[in-house]
């Protein structure tokens, strides 16, 4: 904006910007604050920080005797407090010039740290729901200086005049409010009563909170910190109470945990972390959350409620949690509804860890029931973050459940029962060879989901007497028994002729005996051997061109698959002594057929067209037989 040059204003002068109110409460509004509720947040929180102003003017006042009033009878919003109130020259620095906080002045910066707000700002909030915004103040610092009132307006402009003391008896400050018609969802009685009990039921001064009625009046004495009206925070936070027992403790804690969370806590971890002024509550989720899903925090700051959606105090492997907790000096943001990235909230995040850590140690070494319970929920969570947490890793890993031969069961009982533990790359690997393996005496992880192979692969690290390797097709072929020379030799001619058959899917046949009796066949192939094959294919088909080149070059030494016949089936007893050439090969194609579905692999094309050809073969074989 350019003013035109006038002898007020002389060409080259300095100038001061000008401020357009309503453009910076709309900037506010849509952009800083979730919603007009929060204008009583920052009227509560203007009145918790005089209050914390008149406490380092007059140390020896009791807290309990210094308070806030909050009153709404559906045409006003007032809210009293005690605090240390303001002269008629602090109203025009302060309370009238936006961006100015007295809670950055040089003569208070050792006590800078004690409050919440420190922008100069919050006060713009009352615009979101009034067009006027009156305040009269008396102050404790000075107190023989006049009462002072002062009036201002949405559009930029203020009046300021000064009041006999009578007009105020006592030092504080008060804020009324004239709601818009357009506000009444914001400003009705009711709705300001559930507000101030939302952000105050765990502030450390008294508030009350009268409707005008009478109906809420009672507990207080007027004129007292509570004046007429309900207390809003009758009792101190839950942790700050005394309970007569440790149970009774732990109880109480978890009903509070369920009363904000909505869930019933798996269990309750206390949290009290004087080292970063820290307390509250750590509630463990009863059911697993998809892993990476981070929740929202309840974070008050000196009792207040700054935010529900707070993520950024716990780690991110922290999911299984969420916390209520009650912070001295987290520093909120502007909006008040996130934390400043400072060394305070680093301080905040490792202790918070450092306590969830320290719980899953204690369940680990001493609660095996509470642990079951918690691994049972969350060992997809405790999963990941072993991978990355050597600590963890240690605590937790005998104690993780696997997809194992001997069923689900803990790493630590697997390894127990065998000292070589082999791991599969993929859960089809792991169906294919679970029930053969086991059969031959050998303990197979399933490695196939997130994470496990990894850690499967890390225990040696905290039980080094146990061994882990990976299993591929050759290892197990390798423990099924050879059968003898004899029945081998007699075997050869059908062997060769389904070699000849399975040699388009570059698959080796091989006659071996294993449990159980009824599986005829085992059809061992690896993810990336099938892989290395169809890029051979490739090559071969695309001999000459471009990609022929280029997929040659990638290519390898293709691993081949092993269809291993058991000598101890019936099926394959006969079928080893077919002497005419067509049904052999048909059994043959069969037989890898058979054990291809019996993967649970995705069938190729010419594996679906080898099943139906061979299936129908075989029946009109069997009906010409019969014919
Ligand atoms: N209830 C009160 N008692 C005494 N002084 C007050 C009161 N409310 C506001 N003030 C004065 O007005 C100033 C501006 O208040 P405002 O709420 O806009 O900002 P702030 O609280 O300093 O910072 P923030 O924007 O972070 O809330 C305060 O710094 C304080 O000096």
């Amino acid at each position: 904006m350019t003013l035109p040059d006038t002898a007020a204003n002389p060409a080259g002068a300095d100038r001061t910007f000008q401020v357009d109110l309503r453009g910076l409460v709309d900037l506010l509004s849509h952009h800083l604050y979730s919603s007009p509720r929060v204008y009583l947040r920052e009227l509560m929180q203007n009145a918790v920080d005089a209050l914390t102003a008149r406490h380092g003017v007059e140390p020896s006042a009791s807290s309990g005797a210094l308070g806030i009033r909050l009153y709404a009878d559906g045409s006003v919003v007032r809210v009293e407090d005690d605090g240390v109130g303001l002269t008629e020259a602090d109203v025009h620095t302060f309370l009238a010039t936006i961006g100015r906080s007295s809670k950055r002045a040089e003569q208070v910066a050792e006590q800078r740290a004690d409050f919440i707000g420190q922008f100069g700002i919050g006060l713009l909030s009352c615009f979101l729901v009034a067009d006027e915004i009156h305040v009269l103040s008396r102050s404790a610092r000075t107190p023989d200086a006049p009462a002072v009132e002062w009036r201002g307006r949405g559009d930029g402009s203020y009046t300021v005049r000064t009041l006999p003391a009578s007009a105020r008896p006592r030092p504080g400050t008060t804020v009324t409010l004239t709601p818009r018609a357009d506000a009444g969802e914001w400003t009705r009685p009711v709705q300001v009563h559930a507000l101030a009990r939302h952000f105050g039921s765990l502030l450390r001064h008294p508030v009350t909170f009268d409707d005008g009625t009478g109906s809420t009046g009672g507990s207080g004495s007027p004129g007292g910190p509570g004046g007429p009206g309900v207390p809003v925070n009758p009792e101190p936070a839950p942790w700050a109470r005394t309970y007569p027992t440790p149970g009774a403790r732990s109880r109480a804690l978890a009903a509070y945990g369920e009363e904000v969370f909505g869930f019933t806590p798996l269990d309750t971890i206390e949290l009290d972390l004087p080292a970063v002024g820290l307390k509250g509550i750590a509630c463990v989720l009863p059911e697993a959350v998809p892993a990476g899903r981070r929740h929202g925090h309840r974070v008050h700051v000196k009792g207040m409620l700054l935010s529900e959606q707070a993520e950024e105090i716990l780690p991110e492997w922290a999911f299984f949690v969420r916390c209520v907790v009650d912070a001295e000096s987290l520093r909120p943001t502007a909006s008040r509804e996130s934390l400043y990235e400072d060394d305070t909230l680093a301080a905040v995040r490792d202790a918070l860890a450092e306590r969830l850590r320290a719980w899953i140690a204690r369940a680990a070494a001493s609660d095996p029931d509470l642990l079951g319970r918690f691994l049972q929920a969350h060992h997809l969570a405790v999963k990941s973050l072993a991978v990355h947490d050597d600590e963890i890793l240690r605590m937790l890993l005998p104690w993780l459940p696997f997809e194992t031969t001997d069923g689900h069961c803990t790493l630590d009982e697997f390894a127990r029962t065998h000292r070589t533990v082999l791991v599969t790359s993929t859960v089809e690997e792991f169906r294919q060879v679970a029930a053969i393996a086991s059969a031959a005496g050998l303990g197979v992880v399933n490695g196939g989901y997130t994470y496990d192979r990894e850690l499967v692969h890390r225990l040696p690290e905290i039980r080094p007497e146990a061994t882990v390797a990976d299993l591929d097709p050759a290892t197990l072929t390798a423990h099924l028994d050879p059968v003898d020379r004899e029945t081998e030799l007699a075997a050869a001619a059908y062997l060769a002729q389904a070699r000849d058959a399975l040699a388009v899917f570059d698959c080796d046949v091989a006659l071996r005996t294993f449990q159980p009796a009824s599986a005829p066949a085992l059809l061992v192939d690896s993810r990336e051997a099938r892989h290395e094959r169809t890029r051979s294919q490739l090559a071969r088909e695309q001999e000459g061109g471009l990609w022929g080149d280029i997929l040659g070059a990638l290519r390898q030494e293709a691993p081949r698959a092993q269809l291993i016949l058991n000598q101890l089936n019936p099926l394959v007893r006969t079928a080893v002594a077919i002497d005419e050439p067509e049904l052999a090969r048909t059994s043959a194609e069969a037989l890898y057929g058979q054990a291809a579905m019996l993967s649970r692999r995705p069938l190729r094309p010419a594996e679906s067209s080898l099943i139906n050809r061979s299936f129908l073969d075989l029946l009109a074989h069997a009906l010409r037989k019969d014919s």
